[in-house]
Order: C-alpha cells, then structure tokens, then sequence
C-alpha cells in the first residue's frame, strides 16, 4: 500500500492543531498526492478539490467541525474535510454504489452539517443555523465556504441581505479562484478582480505606517492619518459590495499561505458579528494537467495519474451532440440565442459559444434569471434555447410557470440529465422534470431516446411548436435503439402478435424495455414494446390506444412514479397494470446501472418482475 507520510499520521482534526506551519505544508502536499491518486480511479471533482486544500486543512486546525457547523456550498470541495473527518479509509469509495457520497452528506459524518450538491444556498443554511444557535442559547461557530461561482447565484445575495444585518456572528469565507466550472462571469467576477488588487493598497500603506513610526512623534502622526484616512477612505475608495451590505471583510489573503489563513480565521473567529473572509486560491493547485486546464479537470472520471490522460475514450454523447445539432440551426437563423446557467462545457454549448459569441449567453448560477431573461427574449422576437440540467432546472420553476408559462412564450428548454445521473446522487438526478413540468399549463415535453430523434424534435420545438417547450434528454450515450420514431407522438417500436404484455416507456430506457422484450421472449412471453414521445395534451388519447394493445400493461420510467405516465395509464388501463419507475423516494448514488438495477428498471430487473408476476398471476398496481 503506498504511504503518504505525514498524512498517514493524521488520525482526525485535533491532530492538526499539535503541527508547525512548516508540517501543515508538508501534510498539504500528502493530501494533494492521495486526492490526484485516489481520484483518478474513482473519478470525482478533482480541481475545487485541490485548489482548497491550505484553506481546508486551516478550517479543521482553527474550528472544531464536529461542534462548529462549517457548510462548503455545492460541496464538491469537500474532499480534504472528509480525509481529515475520519473517512480517509473510504475514500476509494467515493460516489461508488455504497460508497462515500460527493458531496456532504450528515448521515456520512456528523461533521457535514447538511446535505449539499446545489449552489449558492451556503450562506442561507448558515444563517439558519446560526439563528438556532441564538435562540437555543449555544455556543458554536457557523462558517459558509462558498466558491466565486456559487456567488453568482442570487440566492447568495438574498442572504448577504439577510446576514450582513442580522447581527449574527457568522463567518462567510469567498474561496475566489476566478472560476466557476468555466471561467467566472459577470460584474460579480469584475468586483472581485478588483478587489483581489487591493493588497497593493494596503501593503502600501503598511509601509507608511512603519516608517512614520520610525521617526520621533512619527507614530501619533501615523494614528491620526489613519483616522483621517478612514473617514476619506469611505468617500473616495470603493468599499466592496459586502462591507456595503453589513459584513466586515477581511482579505483578500492568498489561499495557499497556511499562517496568513490560519490568523485570519482564528481573527474571524473572535469577531462577535458577520464576517467575509475574502480568500484567493487557484483551481487545480498542485498538479500540472489540472493547474493548466482546470475547466477539464473540474468533474473528471479515471485517468492516468502520471500523465493526467483520460483512460475513457470521449463518447459522442447527448450534450454535445445537442450543442453541434444547435449551431446548424442557428447558423440558417439569426434569432436562435444560447443560454446556460454556468455549465457551457456540460451542456454541450461550447461550440456554440465559440461561434455565435453574440447570442450566447452563459448568466452564472443563475438558473431563474436564465429562464425569465429567455421570457424576455422571446417577447421581443427572439427564439431563446435555454439548457439546464433537470435538476438544476427545478430552481427556475417559478420563472417557467409565471415568466414563460402564462404568457405562452415560445422558449425551448433543453432539459439535460434527465433521468438518473449516477455519480452525483440524489441532488443531481432529474427524475422529478416529468412531474413539475406537466403540471404546466400549456407545456409540452419531447423525450427523444437517440441522437437522431433529438435532432427531429430540436427542430419540431424551433419551428412547429408554439409556446413553452421541453426536451428531456439523459446523460451520456444513445444506446442500441438508434431509429428516429418522432414523427409520431407514441411509436410501436416492437410489434408482437397476440401480446402477453405491452411495456410502455419513454426517452433513454426505451433501451432496457427492448432488452427486456428479448429476454422475455427467449421465456416464452410476448412482449410488445411502445415509447412515449411527446407528453402534452394528447396524452391520455396516446395512453388509450396503447391501452387497447394487451389486458396487461407495464409502463417503465426513469422518474419518480408520482406525477409520471404509469399514474395517468391507471386512469385509463382496465386490465392489469404495473409500474416500474424510480418510486418516490431520494435514490443512493452508484453508476447509472447499478441505479437502474437498485429501482429494478434495468432489462433484466423488469423481464424477472415480469416473469415472476405471470407466474404468480398478480396484479403490480400499488
Ligand atoms: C444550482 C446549481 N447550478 C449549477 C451547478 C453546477 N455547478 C457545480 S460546481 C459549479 C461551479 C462552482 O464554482 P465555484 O463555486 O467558484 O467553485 P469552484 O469549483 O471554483 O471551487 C457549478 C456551476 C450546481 N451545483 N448547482
Ligand atoms: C458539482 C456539480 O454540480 C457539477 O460539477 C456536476 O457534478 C456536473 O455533472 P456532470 O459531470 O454530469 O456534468
Ligand atoms: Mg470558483
């Protein structure tokens, strides 16, 4: 087994406090090298992770996190937390089917203080908690770690609101590496450019200061320039946006100077009100292919170690082929604008970007501003595609329904890792998008199952549609069924004479349904296999007709059941009717197999569940 020094040492957070400064440097080294080995065979966030490792291991020597409640936003920084808080020993684990979660999980460790994997919420956990602690007359201290990305978002700025004036003592530490996954965007990002210079002002004035001291009555002088500075200071300097909103600031400090973090949080720490602690680091610190390209190496799966090369060769998958299909669009139509919510590379806009610089428009973590802004858009004349990941898209919900919906706006949502993610769990999957979606009035869903029918249904949503649309796709790869069935709103896609069973599904599992089909074959049984493509109004109609197909009917979705197409099928299907989907619970992360198998929507599960069924004679509804 390989050994990394000191770190092998380390048996939990108080360890770290009995350490000079010069072994917490040489443990930061260890950590770097365990997190690039251990990384590269699970895969995970490996740049965020390597670029906090001083500020991480500052926060476990100067707080206790088993009693303080230090909440990293997103959590996909957590790495160095969760080494130091007893889950080293796991950690090849990691976002592996039992295995040790992402992101901060507290049924992991009491020392995660809530559950994260969305961004920008940080400061509002931070703030509730310490309200508790106010109200409950304890005594802890409360940090938010948030990243200048997760300062896009609004919510962020809700709770400064909030915070800066709630004469709470709370420490918000920036961890500004000048990087969301892609380069940081915005007038936000501006602000800090420019505060991340203003150490030349201060050193500058140190000198000063030292040097007035030096000369007789110099240091009485020195005071009262200082005093008269201040008052001048607030008039004339642009004081940062989060002294304005109540909060002392401190930095910025370089995030990779161990003792300088370390002082400044144990100076936090005492201050009895809201605190900023303005930290910069960099992305990727500490090993070249990351440093170089942090972008690529935010979320990475396995790879070589030593060269840093990916040992999976780059699948066309259904992003990319989405963002290649949506510049040929818009090269014949000037209207078609791009816009993402801080995740140009995952959605598969970057070509797109590069090309159509005018219209694209990647607004941050902002997914509600990027749905009310394509309102506006489309208002005025303009054929706004917005691509968001399901789960992310719940945060625009609001603006779906109130800035797109009721005016009947013509915006096209390409709604990205739909259905089950894997890795990233339960904050990540998209399988609420087919329930919040159809609640809409007037919205219509498209479930494309393979590269082709998405292309076809990009171009029913740009130009044969009317008002709100959305195309639901998975992540990664098509699979086996490659025929483009669009043009119908429901498709046959496996005839069988006299069927024992019609499986009904929809989008990337139609797949597993066909797959089921042979087996159930190769056991005697009849099995025709439908796939739902469109989900709007004419549903039900579709439903019916497939209805009439067999007496017993299995429908087979990567959602959750409540608000999918198995419930509408039990308002309509007479005979006997089983529904295979995610249930309505919050799944384990584990690759997406192992998920499909944990739900018992993977081929074989459902040929088993129905096998077993015809031979019991039951009835699966409910
Ligand atoms: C609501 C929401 N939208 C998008 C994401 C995807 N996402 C995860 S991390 C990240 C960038 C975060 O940047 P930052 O906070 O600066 O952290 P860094 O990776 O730079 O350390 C994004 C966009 C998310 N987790 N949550
Ligand atoms: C932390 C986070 O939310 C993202 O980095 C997410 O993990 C990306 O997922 P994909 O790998 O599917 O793009
Ligand atoms: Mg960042």
């Amino acid at each position: 087994m390989k050994r990394y020094g000191i770190l092998d040492t380390i048996t939990g957070p108080a360890d770290l406090r009995g350490l000079s400064y010069d072994s917490l440097s040489v443990l930061c080294a260890s950590l770097r090298e365990f997190i690039v080995d251990s990384v590269s065979k699970t895969g995970g966030h490996l740049a965020s992770n390597l670029g906090v490792v001083e500020l991480a291991v500052a926060l476990e020597r100067e707080f206790d996190s088993s009693r303080d409640r230090i909440i990293y936003d997103v959590g996909h920084q957590s790495y160095v937390h969760k080494i130091l808080t007893g889950r080293r020993d796991r950690f090849g684990t990691l976002r592996q089917y039992g295995g040790l979660s992402g992101f901060m999980r507290p049924e992991e460790s009491d020392t995660d203080p809530c559950v994260t994997g969305h961004a920008s919420n940080s400061v509002s956990v931070a703030l509730g908690m310490a309200h508790a602690r106010t109200i409950r007359n304890q005594k802890y201290h409360v940090v938010a770690v948030i990243g200048d990305g997760a300062m896009t978002g609004g919510m962020a700025y809700e709770a400064l609101n909030s915070a800066g004036t709630s004469g709470e003592p709370l420490l918000v530490v920036l961890n500004d590496n000048n990087m969301s996954i892609a380069q940081n965007v915005g007038g936000l990002s501006r602000h800090l450019s420019r505060l991340r210079v203003s150490p030349r002002y201060l050193h500058a004035k140190a000198r000063v200061k030292e040097r007035l001291a030096r000369i007789p009555g110099g240091a009485a002088v020195s005071r009262a320039i200082s005093r008269a500075k201040a008052r001048v200071k607030r008039f004339v300097l642009p004081t940062s946006l989060f002294e304005q909103m109540g909060f002392t600031y401190l930095g910025p400090v370089d995030g990779h100077d161990l003792k300088s973090v370390c002082e400044l949080l144990a100076q936090a720490k005492k201050m009895k009100k809201p605190v900023l602690l303005h930290v910069m680091t960099q992305k990727g610190r500490g090993y070249a292919p990351s440093e170089q390209e942090p972008e690529k190496y935010h979320g990475v799966s396995s790879f070589d170690p030593l060269t840093g090369r990916f040992e999976a060769a780059g699948e066309m998958d259904f992003s990319t082929f989405f963002g290649k299909e949506l510049c040929s669009f818009a090269e014949k139509d000037g209207r078609i604008c791009a816009i993402t919510a801080a995740m140009p590379s995952g959605t598969g806009l970057g070509p797109f970007a590069f090309r159509f610089p005018t219209r694209f428009f990647d607004v941050g973590i902002a997914e509600e501003h990027a749905a009310a802004m394509a309102a506006g858009m489309s208002a005025q004349g303009l054929l706004p595609v917005v691509a968001i990941y399901s789960t992310f898209l719940q945060r625009a919900y609001d603006q779906l329904i109130h800035d797109v919906a009721i005016s009947g706006l013509h915006v096209v949502f390409c709604v990205d890792r739909a259905g089950i993610v894997g890795a990233d769990g339960a904050t990540h999957n998209g399988v609420l998008d087919v329930a919040f979606l159809r609640a809409i009035p007037g919205m219509k869903i498209f479930c494309p199952s393979n590269f082709a029918e998405l292309r076809s249904m990009l171009s029913d949503a740009l130009y044969h549609e009317e008002g709100p649309v959305a195309i639901r796709y998975p992540r990664g790869a098509e699979g086996a069924f490659q025929r483009d069935t669009s043009a119908e709103p429901a498709a046959c896609v496996r005839e069988a004479e006299r069927p024992d069973a019609v499986l009904l599904t929809h989008g990337i599992l139609v797949n597993e349904a066909l797959a089921a089909a042979r087996l159930l074959e190769e056991r005697g049984l009849r099995t025709q296999v439908w796939k739902v493509n469109r989900i709007d109004g004419a549903l039900k109609e579709q439903l019916g007709r497939i209805s009439e197909q067999a007496d017993w009917c299995v429908v087979l979705e990567d959602v959750v059941q409540s608000g999918g197409l198995g419930e509408t099928m039990a308002q309509i299907h007479r005979g006997r009717l089983d529904l295979l989907n995610t249930g309505d619970r919050f799944l384990p992360h584990g690759s997406v197999s192992d998920i499909y198998r944990v739900c018992g929507i993977d081929a074989e599960s459902v040929a088993d569940y129905i096998t077993e069924k015809r031979k019991a004679g039951g009835n699966g509804l409910g």
